[in-house]
């Protein structure tokens, strides 16, 4: 691939956007989990989060409003840990007040997003993940865009057994056939449930939609994530669930879908 005009992206293997067609299906968890999972697996992880009307990756990773300090090629990402394993910039650690980003208007918000994408110095990674905002708006061509000046191996998609029928869904795949970006895989989250007695996992919805999306639009079907309240604890606590629950299905299925991803950079 050619690195010469990628910038503060030349150093980084594999930059993959994370898109869901609707708010809430997990998208952010979804990113955070596997950019804890790529690094349990010995990667170098970083995560662009440019959910502007909901930064949530800093609130998952228990990190707070951390200062963002500059260096010459820009903004030096947010580190989780002394090994520098997993690098955070968001949006949110830029804001004085996180609500600020629901009142700008769209020329504010894409002017950011081109800024915000150029000009954080990540280094060497191993794996990009950004995090982009529920559904298709400017600010997702805006992120495109900005990504696609430097360079983008693909999409992984988001949704739950309940939206993968609907439009929402469709609209984004639409736009990933639209702009170019290859879908690398869907994800179905939220897939049954996990009891929290027992283990047990219960398909409260209907189950299997998001692998046939997958069949139907040709794309590879990463894997399903249940709806599991440690998980959803974990999150809110900031906690590392791999670390909590290896012996759980969930972090089995987080790991698997984490290295199904990683195979198919690898081999793209
Ligand atoms: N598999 C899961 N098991 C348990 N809880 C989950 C799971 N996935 C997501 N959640 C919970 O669902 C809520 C919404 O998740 P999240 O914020 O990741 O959604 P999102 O798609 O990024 O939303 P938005 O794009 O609107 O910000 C969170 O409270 C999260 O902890
Ligand atoms: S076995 Fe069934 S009823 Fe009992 S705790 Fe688990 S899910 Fe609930």
């Amino acid at each position: 691939m050619e690195q010469s005009n990628d910038g503060n992206l030349a150093q980084v293997q594999h930059v993959v956007l994370v898109l869901s067609g609707k708010g809430g299906v997990g998208k952010s968890t979804i990113t955070t989990e596997l950019a804890l999972a790529l690094r349990h697996a010995g990667k170098k992880v970083g995560i662009l989060d440019v959910d502007l009307c909901g930064p949530s990756i800093p609130r998952m990773l228990s990190m707070g409003r951390p200062d963002v300090h500059q260096c010459d090629s820009g903004w030096v990402p947010v580190y989780t840990d002394a090994q520098k394993s997993l690098a955070l910039m968001s949006i949110g650690f830029l804001l004085e007040d996180p609500d600020e980003a629901v009142v700008w208007r769209g020329p504010k918000k894409t002017a950011l997003i081109g800024q915000f994408v150029s000009d954080v110095a990540w280094g060497e990674l191993d794996v990009l993940l950004v995090d982009t905002p529920p559904g298709t708006s400017d600010e997702h061509l805006a992120v495109l865009e900005n990504l696609k000046k430097h360079r983008v191996d693909g999409a992984v998609l988001v949704t739950t057994p309940q939206a993968v029928s609907t439009g929402d869904v469709r609209r984004e795949i639409t736009f990933c056939k639209k702009t170019g970006v290859p879908i690398l895989g869907i994800i179905e989250n939220m897939s049954g449930f996990v009891c929290p007695h027992c283990s047990e996992c219960s398909n409260i919805f209907s189950k299997g939609g998001g692998e046939e999306l997958a069949k139907l639009t040709g794309s590879v079907f990463l894997g399903s994530v249940p709806l599991d309240p440690l998980l959803s604890g974990s999150i809110e606590e900031g906690k590392d669930f791999l670390q909590s629950f290896p012996n759980s299905a969930t972090f089995s299925a987080i790991s698997s879908i984490s290295q199904t991803l990683l195979n198919s950079l690898q081999t793209a």
